[in-house]
């Protein structure tokens, strides 16, 4: 497949045309840096040279199996190219360009993304020694099998066992009951022949709580289920069913000692329990993959974005003007209040994600040296910002294809499979309420410390009983960040109250927590959006001495929508607490109208900005050339049912019925 592109429709040459900035800096900055731009875009057209790698068929029509094997096939061959190429599965994973090709399932992205973290981040020298050139190498292939049919959550209450046996120097794996059986994890019904599995471990009759171990579930010549194993698929699911997400039980089954991922905590060959350094160290993959989830949240509302602006772009409906032509849908108000404030969402995101991915790298060097400070940190930045991403993507993804009215329905224009896939990020990996309540904890904590004259970490450190007041003009960009900052801390200080006043009046803590958790969340995510505003205002102010004008401008406007947008959500608040007038919030309203209006000249430009190509869109929708009925009405003509004017069903049913007395 070359890369051809094609003449572009009309109206999307007058768009284009319209562009105030230099599309391609912008790009660069998205991508973080013009050398990650270059590999990025060396990467696709090894991609898009590689013909295997593209469907001939939609997996709509395809059998169950075969829908499998398909991604499957794709998947190994991905593998391939990139290692053929000199690139790593890496590389495709964090450019994005491997994953759209597979976004169906891919049946291989457990063992690139949490086996090998596992491995990586978990094992003891002589471990990774032995487990990672395998793994690497595809000689072994993986899965993170944690979650059961009774516990996902509360991973303090997995039933699995792994009970030493130190006359063999042995673990015995167990599922002591229906609900132990692990349930879900991807890739484990038919793909993987290992997994980490989290099990309680046991030593001298003694519970330990969850820890990792390295599980051989299949031969690795026949492919057949070890003894003592049971293994299967748990069958259709909302999206992504080329996976072959699955069940796991064990029936005492036995692995070596030196199974157990042994490097923050150990057991000894007479059964001896070292501790880690943090009891929580063990969930280190999950942290990894939140962060990771923040990315790829970001880029799934990216395409869809790209594809929901572009054929607003070209989209003609209605009357604004008794008897003018029919405007483009873009030029709606509503339409620009549907889809600009989740484009600046994806900024927003972009950057947030960029940040935190600082703070992982800062956090995992700590670690390497024993330091531990930054651990909850970093446990309530990404757990905020997973949630946060994933809510808002899952959400700007269904307002696109709400904003293509009906054919955003069609399967064609890609917006179906995108919002299927991505909606499974709210509950994997930590359900978002979940986790939201995790941060509520830190910001609980993080305030009681501060009345007792402790210092915050920085991400909360504007939380403190006593802050600078804020000497920004309230309607500057600072000024409203301010002013959103007060606003959470008002939100944490009321729900310390709420707490305490509960507590004194007789409820535990627990109950006291409980009836306070809605509050509670609407914290997490508050904090957590404060956070986002912060690392948008420093990522587009830093980047003003760097940028040109043009880009710098529709960056600033990009990052005031999202302000505004993030305000006018949270005006009860702000009143609440008089970090805003009613008099403000009304030129905030307007403010934000205005700027939609400019926003929307360059909107078209700015997706394009965002460089996804056609083959990795694929949406009939989104096209690069704006020529959607000629794509829509092509793709309808592959559907199985048209093979033939009329089908076995008439002769089967719609006939007898027909021809029947009733
Ligand atoms: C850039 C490249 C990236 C590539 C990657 C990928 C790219 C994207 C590709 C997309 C594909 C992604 C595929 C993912 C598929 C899904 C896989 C899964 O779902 S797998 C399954 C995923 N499953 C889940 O996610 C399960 C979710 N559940 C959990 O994680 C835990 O049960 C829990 C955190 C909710 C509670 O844990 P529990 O043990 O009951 O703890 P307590 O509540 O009693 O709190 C006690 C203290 O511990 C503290 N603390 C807690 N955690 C941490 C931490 N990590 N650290 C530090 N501290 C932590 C806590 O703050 C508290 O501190 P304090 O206040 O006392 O000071
Ligand atoms: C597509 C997909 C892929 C997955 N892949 C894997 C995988 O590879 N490996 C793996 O191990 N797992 C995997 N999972 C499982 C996933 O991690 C869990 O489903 C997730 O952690 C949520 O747990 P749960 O299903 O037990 O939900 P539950 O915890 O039962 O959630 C149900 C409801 O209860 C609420 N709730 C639960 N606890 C609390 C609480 N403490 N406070 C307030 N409300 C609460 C939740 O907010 C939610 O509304 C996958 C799941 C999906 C959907």
């Amino acid at each position: 497949m070359s890369v051809v592109v094609p003449e572009c429709c009309d109206d999307l040459k007058r768009e284009r045309g319209r562009c105030l900035f230099n599309k391609e800096e912008l790009t660069n900055i998205l991508d973080g840096g013009p050398k990650l731009t270059e590999k990025r875009r060396r990467i696709e057209k090894m991609l898009i040279n590689t013909p295997e790698l593209f469907d001939d068929v939609s997996p709509d029509y395809l059998s169950h199996e075969d829908r499998y094997s398909n991604e499957l096939r794709k998947a190994t061959q991905l593998m391939t190219t990139l290692e053929k190429n000199g690139f790593t599965y890496n590389d495709a994973v964090t450019t994005g360009t491997g994953l759209w090709l597979l976004m169906d399932g891919n049946p291989l992205s457990l063992h690139i993304s949490m086996f090998l973290d596992t491995i990586k981040g978990q094992s003891n020298p002589q471990q990774l020694q032995e487990w990672l050139p395998l793994a690497e190498k595809f000689k072994i292939i993986g899965t993170y099998a944690q979650t059961e049919l009774g516990h996902g959550t509360f991973v303090r209450g997995l039933e699995t066992t792994a009970t030493y046996d130190s006359t063999t120097k042995e673990f015995v794996l167990h599922s002591p009951t229906i609900t132990a059986t692990k349930w879900w994890p991807g890739a484990l019904g038919k793909t993987s022949n290992h997994a980490v599995v989290m099990a309680q471990l046991y030593l001298g009759g003694k519970c330990y709580g969850p820890h990792i171990f390295m599980v051989q579930l299949r031969d690795l010549e026949t492919h057949r289920t070890l003894p003592g194993i049971v293994v299967g698929e748990i069958g259709p699911r909302l999206g992504m069913n080329s996976n072959d997400n699955g069940f796991l039980q064990f029936n005492h089954h036995r692995i070596p000692l030196t199974n157990m991922f042994m490097k923050h905590s150990q057991v000894t060959e007479d059964g001896k329990y070292v501790k880690p350094l943090h009891s929580k160290l063990s969930y280190g993959t999950m942290v990894q993959t939140r962060v990771g989830i923040v990315y790829h949240a970001s880029r799934e509302l990216s395409r869809a974005l790209i594809i929901a602006i572009r054929y607003s772009a070209v989209r003609h409906q209605s009357e604004m003007v008794p008897g003018d032509p029919e405007p483009q849908i873009l030029d709606y108000q509503t339409q620009q209040y549907k889809l600009l404030p989740h484009l600046a969402s994806f900024f927003a995101l972009r950057f947030s994600a960029r940040a935190l991915l600082e703070v992982f790298i800062g956090t995992s060097a700590g670690l390497g040296s024993g330091k531990m400070n930054m651990l909850p940190e970093l446990h309530a930045l990404s757990s905020g910002l997973k949630a946060v991403a994933t809510n808002d993507a899952v959400k700007g993804t269904d307002i696109c294809r709400l904003a293509c009215g009906g054919h955003g329905y069609l399967s064609s224009s890609n917006l179906p499979r995108i919002y299927t896939a991505i909606a499974a990020g709210i509950t994997y990996e930590g359900e978002n309420t979940v986790l939201f309540l995790q941060v509520a904890r830190y910001l609980i904590k993080s305030f009681r410390a501060s009345s007792q004259g402790q210092t915050l970490p920085f991400s909360v450190s504007y939380l403190r009983v006593q802050p600078p007041s804020s000497h920004a003009p309230l309607m500057s960009d600072r000024g409203l960040v301010d002013a959103l900052g007060a606003g959470v801390r008002w939100m944490v200080g009321e729900a310390e109250r709420r707490l305490q006043q509960l507590v004194d009046s007789g409820h535990s803590p627990h109950a006291a927590w409980n009836a306070c958790s809605v509050h509670l969340v609407q914290c997490a995510d508050a904090h957590t959006r404060y956070y986002i505003c912060e690392q948008f205002v420093d990522a587009v102010s830093k980047l003003g001495e760097t940028v040109s004008s043009g880009v710098h401008e529709v960056l600033r406007q990009l990052c005031r929508l999202y302000i505004l947008h993030r305000v006018i959500q949270t005006a009860g608040i702000l009143l609440r607490c008089g970090a805003v007038d009613g008099k403000a919030l009304t030129s905030i309203e307007e403010e934000e109208c205005h700027l939609l209006a400019t926003l929307r000249i360059q909107a078209v430009s700015i997706v394009d900005a965002i460089d996804i190509k056609d083959v990795f869109l694929k949406s009939t929708l989104g096209a690069w050339d704006g020529n959607v009925y000629q794509r829509i009405y092509e793709e309808a003509q592959k559907s199985p049912l048209n093979k033939s004017d009329v089908t076995q069903g008439y002769y089967q049913y719609l006939r007898p019925l027909m021809k029947a007395n009733l």
